[in-house]
Protein backbone atom coordinates (compact mmCIF):
# COMPACT_ATOMS: atom_id res chain seq x y z
CA UNK A 1 0.00 0.00 0.00
CA UNK A 2 1.22 3.65 -0.43
CA UNK A 3 0.76 6.94 1.08
CA UNK A 4 -1.85 9.25 -0.38
CA UNK A 5 -0.93 13.04 -0.72
CA UNK A 6 1.97 14.74 0.70
CA UNK A 7 3.99 13.66 4.07
CA UNK A 8 5.51 16.11 5.92
CA UNK A 9 7.91 15.59 8.70
CA UNK A 10 8.85 17.69 11.38
CA UNK A 11 12.08 17.15 12.89
CA UNK A 12 14.87 15.52 10.94
CA UNK A 13 17.28 13.96 13.80
CA UNK A 14 17.94 10.72 15.06
CA UNK A 15 14.82 9.44 14.89
CA UNK A 16 13.62 11.62 12.18
CA UNK A 17 15.81 10.99 9.74
CA UNK A 18 15.68 6.86 10.58
CA UNK A 19 12.17 6.57 9.87
CA UNK A 20 12.36 8.65 6.35
CA UNK A 21 15.72 6.25 5.19
CA UNK A 22 13.48 3.43 6.03
CA UNK A 23 10.22 4.91 3.88
CA UNK A 24 12.17 5.84 0.95
CA UNK A 25 13.92 2.82 0.74
CA UNK A 26 10.49 0.41 0.79
CA UNK A 27 9.09 3.23 -1.78
CA UNK A 28 5.83 3.59 -0.08
CA UNK A 29 5.92 7.45 -0.99
CA UNK A 30 8.37 8.92 -3.26
CA UNK A 31 10.59 11.74 -2.18
CA UNK A 32 9.20 14.40 -4.11
CA UNK A 33 6.30 14.02 -1.81
CA UNK A 34 7.58 14.47 1.33
CA UNK A 35 8.88 17.48 2.87
CA UNK A 36 10.92 17.52 6.15
CA UNK A 37 10.86 20.79 8.56
CA UNK A 38 14.16 20.65 10.22
CA UNK A 39 14.92 23.87 12.09
CA UNK A 40 18.62 22.95 11.83
CA UNK A 41 20.27 24.20 8.63
CA UNK A 42 23.24 21.54 8.34
CA UNK A 43 21.11 18.31 9.58
CA UNK A 44 17.92 19.89 6.87
CA UNK A 45 20.68 20.52 4.09
CA UNK A 46 22.51 16.71 4.37
CA UNK A 47 18.85 15.38 4.46
CA UNK A 48 17.71 17.17 1.35
CA UNK A 49 21.02 15.84 -0.06
CA UNK A 50 21.16 12.53 1.15
CA UNK A 51 17.25 11.84 0.42
CA UNK A 52 16.00 14.24 -2.29
CA UNK A 53 13.21 15.73 -0.21
CA UNK A 54 12.12 18.84 -0.12
CA UNK A 55 13.34 20.25 3.48
CA UNK A 56 12.36 23.70 5.21
CA UNK A 57 13.69 25.53 7.88
CA UNK A 58 10.10 26.35 9.83
CA UNK A 59 6.92 24.58 9.88
CA UNK A 60 5.32 27.82 8.00
CA UNK A 61 7.09 27.16 5.43
CA UNK A 62 6.11 23.69 4.89
CA UNK A 63 2.98 23.76 2.73
CA UNK A 64 -0.31 21.72 3.33
CA UNK A 65 0.39 17.96 4.01
CA UNK A 66 -2.48 15.14 4.23
CA UNK A 67 0.13 12.96 6.56
CA UNK A 68 2.21 14.69 9.44
CA UNK A 69 4.98 13.16 11.44
CA UNK A 70 6.16 14.95 14.73
CA UNK A 71 9.75 13.38 15.19
CA UNK A 72 10.75 16.38 17.62
CA UNK A 73 11.43 16.74 21.45
CA UNK A 74 8.62 15.81 23.82
CA UNK A 75 8.29 19.23 25.50
CA UNK A 76 8.02 20.76 22.18
CA UNK A 77 5.08 18.81 20.68
CA UNK A 78 2.55 20.41 21.87
CA UNK A 79 3.21 24.05 20.91
CA UNK A 80 4.09 22.70 16.88
CA UNK A 81 0.69 20.40 16.83
CA UNK A 82 -1.32 23.40 17.69
CA UNK A 83 0.85 25.67 14.96
CA UNK A 84 0.22 22.09 12.44
CA UNK A 85 -3.26 22.23 12.59
CA UNK A 86 -3.88 24.53 9.92
CA UNK A 87 -1.29 23.03 7.80
CA UNK A 88 -2.76 19.61 7.69
CA UNK A 89 -5.47 18.89 4.68
CA UNK A 90 -9.29 18.13 5.76
CA UNK A 91 -9.33 14.74 6.99
CA UNK A 92 -5.72 14.18 7.22
CA UNK A 93 -3.63 12.14 10.17
CA UNK A 94 -1.00 13.22 12.81
CA UNK A 95 1.67 11.32 13.72
CA UNK A 96 3.62 11.55 16.95
CA UNK A 97 6.37 9.90 17.79
CA UNK A 98 7.51 11.81 21.00
CA UNK A 99 8.17 9.65 24.31
CA UNK A 100 5.46 10.54 27.41
CA UNK A 101 3.52 12.21 25.04
CA UNK A 102 0.07 11.17 25.30
CA UNK A 103 -2.31 11.49 22.06
CA UNK A 104 -4.78 13.59 23.71
CA UNK A 105 -2.16 15.93 24.40
CA UNK A 106 -1.55 16.57 20.90
CA UNK A 107 -5.35 15.54 19.95
CA UNK A 108 -6.38 18.81 21.98
CA UNK A 109 -4.31 21.30 20.05
CA UNK A 110 -5.47 20.05 16.57
CA UNK A 111 -8.60 20.69 14.53
CA UNK A 112 -11.52 17.98 15.32
CA UNK A 113 -11.53 16.81 11.63
CA UNK A 114 -7.89 15.55 11.67
CA UNK A 115 -6.89 11.85 13.26
CA UNK A 116 -4.13 11.08 15.95
CA UNK A 117 -2.46 8.20 16.05
CA UNK A 118 0.75 7.83 18.64
CA UNK A 119 4.07 5.79 18.01
CA UNK A 120 6.57 4.52 19.47
CA UNK A 121 9.86 3.10 16.39
CA UNK A 122 13.33 2.60 16.90
CA UNK A 123 16.06 3.61 14.68
CA UNK A 124 16.96 0.31 13.41
CA UNK A 125 14.18 1.61 11.33
CA UNK A 126 17.07 3.36 8.93
CA UNK A 127 17.63 -0.30 7.95
CA UNK A 128 13.51 -1.82 7.50
CA UNK A 129 14.69 -3.58 10.64
CA UNK A 130 12.70 -1.20 13.12
CA UNK A 131 10.43 -2.25 15.65
CA UNK A 132 7.29 0.28 16.34
CA UNK A 133 3.90 -0.06 18.57
CA UNK A 134 1.26 2.44 17.62
CA UNK A 135 -1.83 2.90 19.00
CA UNK A 136 -4.80 4.80 17.90
CA UNK A 137 -5.87 8.34 19.19
CA UNK A 138 -8.95 10.40 18.38
CA UNK A 139 -10.22 10.01 14.84
CA UNK A 140 -7.74 7.11 14.19
CA UNK A 141 -10.71 4.98 12.39
CA UNK A 142 -9.41 1.59 10.32
CA UNK A 143 -8.12 3.57 7.26
CA UNK A 144 -5.79 6.31 9.63
CA UNK A 145 -4.12 3.44 11.42
CA UNK A 146 -3.38 1.61 7.82
CA UNK A 147 -1.87 4.71 6.89
CA UNK A 148 0.34 4.48 9.82
CA UNK A 149 1.26 0.96 9.75
CA UNK A 150 1.77 1.32 5.99
CA UNK A 151 4.08 3.93 6.61
CA UNK A 152 6.22 2.11 10.02
CA UNK A 153 5.73 -1.29 7.94
CA UNK A 154 8.35 0.20 5.40
CA UNK A 155 10.41 0.36 8.71
CA UNK A 156 9.98 -2.48 10.41
CA UNK A 157 7.76 -4.61 12.32
CA UNK A 158 4.74 -3.07 13.79
CA UNK A 159 2.06 -3.87 16.18
CA UNK A 160 -1.12 -1.79 17.74
CA UNK A 161 -1.42 -1.69 21.28
CA UNK A 162 -3.45 0.21 24.20
CA UNK A 163 -2.03 3.81 24.84
CA UNK A 164 -1.69 2.78 28.39
CA UNK A 165 0.74 0.37 26.92
CA UNK A 166 3.31 2.61 25.20
CA UNK A 167 5.88 3.35 28.40
CA UNK A 168 5.95 0.22 28.17
CA UNK A 169 6.73 -0.34 24.92
CA UNK A 170 9.14 2.83 25.20
CA UNK A 171 11.33 1.39 27.52
CA UNK A 172 11.51 -1.38 25.70
CA UNK A 173 11.60 -1.11 22.15
CA UNK A 174 12.20 2.08 21.95
CA UNK A 175 15.02 2.78 24.35
CA UNK A 176 15.89 -1.03 23.54
CA UNK A 177 18.52 -0.60 20.77
CA UNK A 178 20.46 1.66 22.92
CA UNK A 179 20.92 -1.26 25.61
CA UNK A 180 22.04 -3.58 22.62
CA UNK A 181 24.83 -1.22 20.80
CA UNK A 182 26.23 -1.27 24.47
CA UNK A 183 26.06 -4.89 25.12
CA UNK A 184 28.01 -5.45 21.48
CA UNK A 185 30.25 -2.92 22.66
CA UNK A 186 30.85 -4.83 25.94
CA UNK A 187 31.45 -7.98 24.06
CA UNK A 188 33.65 -6.62 21.59
CA UNK A 189 35.56 -4.89 24.55
CA UNK A 190 35.56 -8.19 26.00
CA UNK A 191 37.07 -10.19 23.23
CA UNK A 192 39.12 -7.25 22.89
CA UNK A 193 40.77 -8.18 26.39
CA UNK A 194 41.34 -11.60 24.83
CA UNK A 195 43.74 -10.32 22.76
CA UNK A 196 41.38 -10.28 19.37
CA UNK A 197 41.47 -6.93 17.55
CA UNK A 198 38.70 -4.48 17.52
CA UNK A 199 37.60 -5.27 14.16
CA UNK A 200 37.37 -9.18 14.28
CA UNK A 201 36.08 -8.56 18.23
CA UNK A 202 33.21 -6.08 17.11
CA UNK A 203 32.19 -8.02 13.97
CA UNK A 204 31.74 -11.34 15.62
CA UNK A 205 30.18 -9.78 18.55
CA UNK A 206 27.25 -7.76 16.16
CA UNK A 207 26.81 -11.20 14.35
CA UNK A 208 26.58 -13.00 17.40
CA UNK A 209 23.30 -10.76 18.54
CA UNK A 210 22.49 -9.99 15.07
CA UNK A 211 22.48 -13.78 14.27
CA UNK A 212 20.90 -14.89 17.59
CA UNK A 213 17.78 -12.32 17.48
CA UNK A 214 17.16 -13.89 14.09
CA UNK A 215 16.76 -17.67 15.47
CA UNK A 216 14.28 -16.25 17.94
CA UNK A 217 12.26 -14.71 15.40
CA UNK A 218 12.18 -17.42 12.77
CA UNK A 219 12.60 -20.46 14.47
CA UNK A 220 9.45 -19.72 16.76
CA UNK A 221 11.34 -21.36 19.62
CA UNK A 222 11.25 -20.29 23.41
CA UNK A 223 15.04 -17.96 24.57
CA UNK A 224 15.14 -20.86 26.77
CA UNK A 225 15.45 -23.62 24.33
CA UNK A 226 17.65 -21.78 22.02
CA UNK A 227 20.11 -21.28 25.06
CA UNK A 228 19.99 -24.89 25.94
CA UNK A 229 21.44 -25.67 22.70
CA UNK A 230 24.30 -23.50 23.64
CA UNK A 231 25.24 -24.96 26.87
CA UNK A 232 27.24 -28.55 26.38
CA UNK A 233 27.33 -30.41 29.70
CA UNK A 234 29.97 -29.02 31.67
CA UNK A 235 31.12 -26.72 29.05
CA UNK A 236 31.95 -23.12 28.12
CA UNK A 237 28.77 -21.25 28.03
CA UNK A 238 27.57 -22.19 31.54
CA UNK A 239 30.54 -21.22 32.79
CA UNK A 240 29.71 -18.14 30.93
CA UNK A 241 26.12 -17.69 31.69
CA UNK A 242 26.90 -18.76 35.96
CA UNK A 243 28.85 -15.69 35.96
CA UNK A 244 26.13 -13.35 34.15
CA UNK A 245 23.40 -14.77 36.55
CA UNK A 246 25.25 -14.26 39.38
CA UNK A 247 25.84 -11.00 38.58
CA UNK A 248 21.48 -10.45 38.21
CA UNK A 249 22.05 -9.71 34.38
CA UNK A 250 18.12 -10.11 34.41
CA UNK A 251 17.02 -7.99 37.21
CA UNK A 252 19.39 -5.51 35.54
CA UNK A 253 17.49 -5.36 32.33
CA UNK A 254 14.26 -5.45 33.76
CA UNK A 255 15.02 -2.48 35.89
CA UNK A 256 16.88 -0.49 32.90
CA UNK A 257 13.74 -1.31 30.82
CA UNK A 258 11.33 -0.18 33.73
CA UNK A 259 13.48 3.13 34.55
CA UNK A 260 13.09 4.03 30.82
CA UNK A 261 9.58 3.42 31.06
CA UNK A 262 9.07 5.49 34.36
CA UNK A 263 11.31 8.49 32.35
CA UNK A 264 8.63 8.54 29.56
CA UNK A 265 5.75 8.74 32.28
CA UNK A 266 7.98 11.42 34.02
CA UNK A 267 7.92 13.17 30.01
CA UNK A 268 3.98 12.95 29.93
CA UNK A 269 3.62 15.14 32.91
CA UNK A 270 5.74 17.87 32.17
N1 LIG B 1 15.91 8.53 19.00
C1 LIG B 1 15.13 7.49 19.17
O1 LIG B 1 15.58 6.35 19.21
C2 LIG B 1 13.65 7.66 19.32
C3 LIG B 1 13.08 8.91 19.48
N2 LIG B 1 11.71 9.03 19.60
C4 LIG B 1 11.11 10.36 19.75
O2 LIG B 1 11.39 11.11 18.58
C5 LIG B 1 11.50 12.48 18.91
C6 LIG B 1 12.81 13.02 18.34
O3 LIG B 1 13.89 12.35 18.99
P1 LIG B 1 15.35 12.33 18.36
O4 LIG B 1 15.23 12.18 16.88
O5 LIG B 1 16.10 11.36 19.14
O6 LIG B 1 15.81 13.81 18.72
P2 LIG B 1 16.84 14.71 17.89
O7 LIG B 1 17.19 15.82 18.83
O8 LIG B 1 17.88 13.89 17.25
O9 LIG B 1 15.91 15.29 16.72
C7 LIG B 1 14.97 16.32 16.86
C8 LIG B 1 15.13 17.23 15.65
O10 LIG B 1 14.05 18.14 15.60
C9 LIG B 1 14.55 19.41 15.21
N3 LIG B 1 13.56 20.38 15.68
C10 LIG B 1 13.27 20.68 16.96
N4 LIG B 1 12.24 21.56 17.00
C11 LIG B 1 11.89 21.82 15.71
C12 LIG B 1 10.90 22.61 15.10
N5 LIG B 1 10.04 23.35 15.83
N6 LIG B 1 10.80 22.60 13.77
C13 LIG B 1 11.64 21.84 13.03
N7 LIG B 1 12.61 21.06 13.56
C14 LIG B 1 12.73 21.04 14.88
C15 LIG B 1 15.92 19.50 15.83
O11 LIG B 1 16.75 20.42 15.16
C16 LIG B 1 16.41 18.07 15.69
O12 LIG B 1 17.13 17.85 14.49
C17 LIG B 1 11.40 12.60 20.43
O13 LIG B 1 10.12 13.04 20.77
C18 LIG B 1 11.65 11.18 20.91
O14 LIG B 1 10.93 10.91 22.09
C19 LIG B 1 10.88 7.96 19.54
C20 LIG B 1 11.39 6.71 19.38
C21 LIG B 1 12.80 6.44 19.32
O1 LIG C 1 15.71 8.41 24.70
C1 LIG C 1 14.64 8.88 24.35
O2 LIG C 1 14.01 9.68 25.05
C2 LIG C 1 14.06 8.46 23.02
C3 LIG C 1 12.68 7.89 23.15
C4 LIG C 1 12.81 6.42 22.92
C5 LIG C 1 14.17 6.27 22.45
N1 LIG C 1 14.83 7.38 22.47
Amino acid sequence: MAIEGRLGLVGGGNMGAALLGGLLAKAVIEPGRVVVVEKDAAKAAALGERFGVETRAELAAMGRVNVAILAIKPADVAACAKALGPLVGEGGLVISLAAGVSSQTVAAELPPNLAVVRAMPNTPALIGRGATAICPGRGADAAAMQTAATIFEAAGRVVVVAERQMEAVTGLSGSGPGYVYLIIEALADAGVRLGLDRPTALSLAAATVGGSAEMVMRSGQHPAALKDQVTSPGGTTMAGLAVLERAGLRGLLMDAVAAAAARGAELAGK
